[in-house]
């Protein structure tokens, strides 16, 4: 199989690039924590791992310390996020770039503080679970990592 297609290489300026930064909770067990996203909301009821976008302020690290203590209520530091891979996806209005760190350190228990529904998923059952396009690839890595 080829991955040469000319066709797939949009034009530069075409769409705007949006950062967001995403982590691979890992827990003891093995397990990956995902989030479904609420109804009302792009992609909603896929199941996505924590993060979201990065401020024009923030490094990746820093925006993904603020959102797991805002979506999750747990603390982490940039030093505990060792960053693993990153999908880089054309959606419709604008080109996803979204670097995945792994992290297994954290103070506090996970709680939901945004209402969303959290699973701890071992990685061999994660395709019981659908994920936006962009995270396909990303689940076959972990797989492999974990
Ligand atoms: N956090 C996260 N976002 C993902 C993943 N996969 C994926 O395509 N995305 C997309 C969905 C969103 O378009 C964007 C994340 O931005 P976000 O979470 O800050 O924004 P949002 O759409 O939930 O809404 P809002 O904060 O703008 O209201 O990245 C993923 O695994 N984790």
């Amino acid at each position: 199989m080829s991955c040469f297609d000319p066709s797939s290489t949009p034009p530069a300026g075409s769409k705007p690039v949006l950062l967001v930064a995403a982590v691979a909770l890992v827990d003891a067990d093995g397990r990956v924590l995902l989030a479904q996203r609420p109804p009302g909301k792009a992609l909603a009821g896929l199941w996505e791992f924590p993060g979201g976008k990065v401020h024009a302020d923030e490094t990746p690290e820093a925006a993904l310390v603020r959102e797991l203590r805002e979506e999750l209520g747990i603390d982490t530091a940039a030093s505990c996020l060792a960053p693993f891979t990153f999908a880089s996806h054309g959606y419709e209005s604008f080109h996803l770039l979204m670097p995945l760190y792994v992290c297994r350190v954290w103070e506090g228990d996970v709680a939901p503080l945004e209402g969303q529904t959290l699973a701890w998923v071992y990685p061999n059952r994660m395709g019981d679970y659908p994920m936006p396009p962009a995270d396909v690839p990303l689940v076959a890595m972990l797989r492999d990592l974990l």
